[in-house]
């Protein structure tokens, strides 16, 4: 750290603006219990994006405890984690009395001196810590030794007899406990495994121990009498919940069938009470908190401090998270999540930003419903009840760890059964749902050990979805921050699309378990819809950050075609607005590695060999589809909700046109009979050119993907869209309207430059459509060198989710600072 006495200023009074960059400076038991959920020292911060604009490029150290800046003195409190800022003089520069007070030059020399030592004396007294918890550590792994060196060999009962501290002790212990290849072989028979084990930070550990599944879940709580959740049972003894009613074919919950099912989950033998904090649903629940759980939070800080400390010098030759010091807890909620349900583009999102934000270092879960039985994902034998509508719900968790990111499902009878229809049902139905999953998901941090360890609320960021989950910033701000509680966490609300909002009657409010002033914030009023309430309305208002899609959507979200009733709200808002282009799952959508096109005559293909890859792919397209199979015919496709926003009237003005064209057609959708059923009649009246598959078949769009020439995208408006990013790096070249994110993603074709990925036409008109339609054909049938520039430039291109999760980062961290 720089010293102090090196920089050209002396200590003055504390500037009178400060406290706005303060945080509440508690020092009783709750602040003591919430600042220790800030789970561990943050490292060294940069105040970036939060503070304002005099801060920019502050100066620190490299643990978060102390900067300088300019002329301030910024400090943390390493208690209960506030942040105070002193005002510093710069030498020589002369202040009235009025303004700087009177202190003597000795008097702010002795002062520096003085935090010079209580600084030092901070470092010995960690430093002592980190030693005991070492020594600690190492009884702790020679009592575990004897128990296994009983199982394992006889010749090394010696050890068990023969505990020595420190040093010694390793003697005693057997080479695979020190190797570190136990957890491989004998995991289950470790009684514990705390933080201490670990070797690295306190990051990592969490991460590691996630890992081996088979641990047991609650382990790493250390005294069952001060677990925040009590688990009573492990995994494995939680009978799975088999509904009946599901299994016998009645797949949605009428009104009468969630009656029924939730006089099931009464049923006494199912009930499992856990006791776990903050239970704001029940009628007893205070916002207290028992001595006993902040002692252990505190004890677990202090612990995780020590083990930050510790494990420094291990650190340094290791290569930082690209997070580096802006590393969060993450979760990610969402009602639907690929590849276990998916409607469209959401599930997507849902299941690839989890993964690039957990590659950059970050602490990621992500909460869904649990709709069907899921292979993935153990029963984590945790179960709550939560009020929806004068009903009492029961809820358990099932939790899974893949690629690096906690899968947590929800599963109770209302999700059960709906996976292939998962917004259906009437209005009412699905409000309920969502009101259950948001607040089982606001809970999730507490009550659902991942690894062995809930996620806590400190440094906590909730990500949203879409009005599904819009109640989440909602709750987070009634339930807890009203109440003093979760004041570290923040929530960040996604828009994939404004056009669904959960709106009903203004009456409806009554159902989502609010006090009477909340009303306000659902209430809106619009010439289409009059008074009414408003999920999207109320969650753009509580959330502290809200992201859309692209920049283009973003700018259209604020007015009043764009905005779909909205628009006033986001322009109100528009200071905590961002627009971040989607990624795409390389995993997945990659035609390398792409498992669609693995069978069937299809094959994968790179940038290397795209041309007999991709003519192999189409070949293989035509056959399954039943299409004449000809190399030189241009193949169109269309993937998508059979919806206004996809423009598929657009198409269907345009298809006569296309019929007198040498072009083969492929349309996959889902959606509003009127336009399932327009499918089906083009494929009857062309046969021969035309084919119209009604349904949802992920493989058959990762195969039209493939086997396309051209994808056509005319949406009315659109997001971000992630098709033509899909069609891009598969060398299929897009056609579309230049709309939201499509116009962000698809710079047009210049033949005279050779530049541009596609084509694009400025209205949603059958006309201009045809117009980009018609070069685009020219140019496949002509230009064959230009068309295949245009291919490997949108395979070249860097589609990754990486760099979006650095911008989700950069909002994160933002929402995180913001007071
Ligand atoms: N019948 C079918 N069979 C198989 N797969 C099908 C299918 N119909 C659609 N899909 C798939 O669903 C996804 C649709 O993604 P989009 O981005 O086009 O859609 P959507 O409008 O749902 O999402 C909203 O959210 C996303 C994510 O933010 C935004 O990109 C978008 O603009 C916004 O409207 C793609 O993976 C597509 O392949």
């Amino acid at each position: 750290m720089a010293s102090l006495s090196s920089f050209p200023f002396t200590i003055g009074k504390s500037s009178k603006n400060s406290s706005v960059f303060q945080r509440p400076n508690y020092h009783g038991p709750r602040s003591h219990f919430l600042a220790n959920r800030l789970s561990k020292p943050m490292g060294c911060v940069s105040f970036r994006d939060s503070m304002p604009g005099d801060f920019k490029g502050l100066m620190h150290d490299n643990h978060g405890r102390l900067f300088l800046y300019n002329e301030r003195l910024v400090s943390r409190c390493i208690r209960c984690s506030s942040w105070s800022i002193t005002r510093l003089r710069a030498k020589g520069e002369d202040y009235t009395e009025a303004e700087e007070g009177t202190e003597s030059e000795d008097a702010l020399e002795a002062t520096i001196e003085k935090s010079k030592k209580v600084l030092a004396k901070q470092r010995e007294l960690l430093r002592q810590i980190a030693e005991r918890k070492k020594l600690v550590s190492s009884i702790k792994s020679s009592i575990i030794n004897p128990m296994e060196v009983e199982l394992s060999s006889k010749e090394n009962k010696k050890s068990s007899s023969n505990l020595n501290l420190g040093s010694s002790s390793k003697e005693a212990i057997p080479e695979e406990y020190v190797s570190g290849t136990l957890s491989n072989r004998n995991v289950n028979s470790i009684p514990s495994v705390t933080p201490e084990n670990s070797t690295s930070d306190s990051g990592e550990w969490e991460r590691k121990a996630m890992r081996g599944s088979s641990l047991p879940k609650v382990s790493l709580l250390r005294d069952s009498s001060k677990q925040i959740g009590k688990i009573t049972k492990t995994p494995e003894s939680v009978p799975l919940y088999f509904d009946r009613n599901l299994a016998d074919g009645k797949k949605e919950p009428t009104e009468s069938l969630w009656h029924e099912k939730n006089a099931l989950d009464k049923s006494p033998e199912k009930t499992e009470e856990v006791n776990t904090l903050p239970a704001f649903l029940s009628k007893n629940a205070k916002f207290s908190v028992p001595e006993e759980v902040e002692d252990q939070y505190l004890e677990e800080s202090v612990s995780n401090e020590v083990n930050d400390e510790a494990h420094d010098s291990k650190q340094d030759d290791k290569k930082p998270p690209p997070a580096g010091i802006n590393v969060m807890n993450v979760i990610l909620i969402a009602a639907e999540c690929a590849p276990w349900s998916k409607t469209g583009g959401l599930g997507d999102v849902a299941g690839a930003l989890p993964k690039a934000l957990a590659r950059r270092g970050h602490r990621v879960m992500i909460v869904a419903p649990r709709y069907g039985n899921y292979a993935d994902g153990q029963d984590t034998g945790v179960r709550k009840r939560y009020q929806v509508n004068g009903q009492d719900i029961e809820v358990c968790y099932f939790q899974a760890y893949i690629d690096g990111v906690d899968f947590v499902f929800i599963d109770s009878c209302v999700f059960r059964g709906i996976e292939k229809n998962i917004y259906g049902g009437n209005w009412l139905d699905i409000l309920k749902r969502m009101v259950l999953f948001c607040k089982a998901a606001v809970e999730v941090p507490w009550h659902v050990p991942c690894g062995g360890v809930c996620y806590g609320d400190g440094n906590l960021v909730f990500i949203a979805n879409d009005w599904h989950t819009a109640l989440l910033p909602v709750y987070l701000k009634a339930y807890y921050r009203d109440h003093g509680l979760m004041q570290y966490t923040r929530s960040v609300l996604v828009i994939h699309n404004i056009a669904h909002q959960g709106r009903g009657p203004i009456d409806d409010f009554s159902l989502v378990g609010l006090p009477e002033h909340y009303l306000d914030f659902f209430r809106l009023y619009d010439p289409v819809g009059g008074e009414h309430f408003n999920i999207f309305a109320a969650g753009l208002k509580a959330a502290d950050r809200v992201v859309t899609v692209s920049h283009g959507y973003a700018w259209e979200l604020k007015t009043r075609e764009g905005g779909w009733g909205l628009h006033e709200i986001i322009n109100d808002n528009d200071w905590k607005l961002s627009g971040i282009v989607n990624g795409i799952d390389t995993k997945d959508w990659n035609p390398q590695h792409d498992v669609y096109l693995k069978s069937d005559t299809y094959t994968n293909y790179s940038l290397e060999t795209l041309q007999p890859g991709k003519a192999q792919c189409k070949e293989a397209l035509q056959k399954e589809l039943g299409l004449p199979v000809r190399s030189d015919v241009p193949l169109i496709g269309f993937i998508g909700r059979l919806d206004d926003q996809k423009g598929v009237d657009l198409i269907a003005e345009a298809v006569p046109w296309m019929m007198g064209q040498d072009v083969q057609l492929v349309m996959l959708g889902t959606g509003r009979p009127d336009l399932e059923q327009m499918l089906r009649q083009f494929q009857n009246q062309y046969g021969d050119k035309v084919r119209g598959w009604v349904g949802f078949s992920v493989k058959m769009a990762h195969r039209i993907t493939a086997g396309a020439d051209i994808l056509l995208m005319p949406s009315r408006f659109e997001p971000c869209g992630l098709n033509q990013l899909y069609a891009m790096s598969y060398g299929t070249i897009p056609v579309v309207h230049a709309v939201g994110g499509l116009r962000d993603t698809v710079k047009p074709f210049d033949p005279y430059n050779e530049t541009g990925f596609g084509w694009t036409f400025d209205r949603a008109e059958s006309g201009k459509l045809i117009h980009s339609l018609g070069n685009c054909l020219l140019t496949y049938r002509e230009y064959k060198k230009s068309w295949e520039g245009l291919q490997r430039r949108g395979m070249m291109q860097d589609l990754s989710w990486d760099h979006a999760a650095q911008k989700y980062e950069e909002v994160l961290v933002a929402a995180k600072y913001q007071w």
